[in-house]
């Protein structure tokens, strides 16, 4: 999507597509330095890690496979429920396997730190989590995160997969919305 066709839904633009590009093709290198000679599953949170998976496994030089699973706590609002469900599980077993969790956005962790409890019982072996976005004032729980595009303010925001309702998950650029879009 054009981001100008909707600039008067943000209030900021934080981060352009071509900031968003460069931070991921430093964080891939770091990946491939970190696993090299070994291969990675790359495992994607739907919905909002689509785009950051497409940008990641191109960018990586590593071997990797793909797998997604679907979880969400924050319906259609812009509060997390704290209640994580899954929706769709994966389809590897990822017993014995490199696995990383690809993430467009860490607020609260609570999905998170569901989720790494969940992944930790299929006995990986290893298991690391690389973010597009973090918001360190959000955090209600203390996660470890190893690879983290950038750190935003706690402010919500869309674009490059975050959605609000469903929206905006296409806008290239990332930005905070603007409350009269919400409010
Ligand atoms: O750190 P937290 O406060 O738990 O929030 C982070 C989670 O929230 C978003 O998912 P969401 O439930 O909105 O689903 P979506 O990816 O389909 O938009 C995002 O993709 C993370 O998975
Ligand atoms: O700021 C956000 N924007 C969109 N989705 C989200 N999920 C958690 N935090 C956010």
């Amino acid at each position: 999507m054009d981001d100008a066709q909707i600039s008067g839904d943000l209030s900021r633009v934080l981060f352009t597509s071509d900031q968003i590009a460069g931070r991921i093709a430093e964080v891939a290198a770091q990946i491939d330095s970190d696993y090299e000679g070994e291969e990675i599953l790359l495992v994607g949170v739907l919905n909002g890690a689509v785009m950051v998976m497409a940008d990641l496994s191109r960018a990586l030089k590593s071997h990797c496979r793909m797998d997604w699973m679907a979880i969400s706590s924050y319906g259609s609002g812009t509060q997390s429920s704290g209640v994580v469900r899954i929706l769709k599980d994966l389809t590897t077993d990822i017993s014995g396997l490199h696995v990383l969790v690809v993430e467009d956005i860490i607020d609260t962790g609570l999905t998170l730190s569901y989720l790494i409890g969940n992944l930790m019982s299929r006995n990986p072996a290893s298991l690391k989590i690389m973010t597009a976005f973090r918001k360190p004032e959000a955090a209600k729980n203390t996660v470890d995160v190893a690879y983290v595009g950038f750190d935003i303010p706690n402010e919500f925001v869309v674009g490059y997969g975050l959605d609000y309702d469903g929206h905006y998950r296409n806008l290239t650029s990332v930005g905070t919305l603007a409350p009269h879009v919400y409010s």
